[in-house]
């Protein structure tokens, strides 16, 4: 399998809800709600969002050497790394905070350049950080909102429409299947997977089309993390474009439907779901943390170094051999 061919599971998901105005109002609260549109829709062939031998130098660290990688309508792209593997780097990258040192990325098949995150946000591009930017003694309804406000009335007349704003929260949370009943309630009084899913709830309300979620399973137990993974199915159902970022193979396979596997800045492969199982992710993580220590064993850990050179004895996970490595 290549790194350009859909996975038969991708192909059947229809975006069910992808014409679907905001809460189903046709209304769009702050004039931010869009209907998902142009090219990059599922069956357009055009990736919604890919990089092409992206790579990002911070002083003497290589964070990131060509790297490419790509998110189809409909798909979860899992970025699996340990540790300073590049991960946040690359999401920065696509979120429009770091311009790439070198190669470039496409946005529905056309070379983008973000100049900022408000510019990845315009084409529908939309993060959702570990600390999810969220107001803990804010209600749930107030943080889904914050920034851009329901009204109703005009110039000095204009207010905040509390009831639409309370009413519209209950319905998209509903419509993905996020069970908060109160609305009201501090956003800090809910679990992980609750802040969670109302973020990503929060991001598909205000017209992603693609939604990067950095670590959103970390620091959850299991049945929290197996709550959000059902949102991101969710989200991915929609078609809505995925990009999932994760240490966790376990949380990752399940939901992936392509896996980039990075180590120390550098591509480990890029795998169809078709094409490795989750124990060969599990094998082919394990790996490069081991020759990773190796290298620092050896004293051979310089900045950026790639420890996944084929000329490592006995590393044969990543060689042309290795389980259907996407794009060779
Ligand atoms: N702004 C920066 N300035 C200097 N070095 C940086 C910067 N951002 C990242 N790096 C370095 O680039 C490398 C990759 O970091 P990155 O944060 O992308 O990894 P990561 O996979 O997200 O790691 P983690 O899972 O620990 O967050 C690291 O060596 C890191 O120290």
């Amino acid at each position: 399998m290549t790194g350009t061919e859909k996975t038969p599971a991708a192909a059947e998901k229809t975006p069910a809800a992808a014409e679907k105005t905001p809460a189903g109002t046709g209304e769009t609260p702050a004039g931010k709600g869009k209907a998902f549109s142009g090219p990059g829709r599922p069956g357009s062939g055009a990736p919604l969002l890919e990089t092409r031998g992206c790579g990002k130098t911070f002083g003497g660290v290589i964070a990131l050497r060509d790297v490419s990688t790509r998110v189809d309508a409909g798909e979860v792209t899992c970025v699996l790394g340990d540790n300073g593997a590049g991960k946040s780097t690359l999401i920065k990258i696509l979120a429009g905070v770091h311009p790439p040192d070198s190669g470039e990325y496409l946005v529905d098949g056309a070379p983008a350049r973000f100049t900022s995150p408000r510019d990845a946000l315009d084409r529908g591009i939309a993060t959702v950080y570990q600390d999810l930017a969220m107001i803990p003694l804010m209600s749930v309804w107030r943080n889904f909102f914050l920034g851009s406000e329901p009204s109703r009335g005009r110039g000095p007349f204009r207010r905040f429409d509390v009831a639409r704003a309370k009413r519209t929260v209950r319905e998209e949370l509903r419509s993905m299947g996020i069970d908060i009943r109160d609305v009201d309630q501090p956003v800090g009084t809910l679990s992980g997977g609750e802040r969670q899913s109302v973020a990503i709830a929060r991001a598909v309300y205000f017209g992603a089309r693609v939604l990067i979620l950095d670590e959103p399973t970390s620091a959850l137990g299991v049945k929290q993390a197996g709550v959000v993974l059902r949102y991101i199915a969710q989200a991915r159902d929609r078609g809505l474009g995925v990009v999932f970022i994760t240490h966790n193979p376990h949380h990752a396979y399940p939901i992936g439907d392509r896996f980039l596997l990075l180590n120390r800045g550098t591509s480990m492969g890029e795998y169809g779901k078709a094409d490795v199982t989750r124990q060969e992710i599990v094998s082919l993580m394990a790996g490069g943390a081991e020759l990773e220590q190796l290298a620092h064993e050896l004293g051979r850990d310089e900045p950026g170094r790639d420890v996944t050179s084929r000329d490592e004895p006995g590393w044969d996970v990543t060689s042309q051999g290795g389980p259907g490595r996407a794009g060779t």
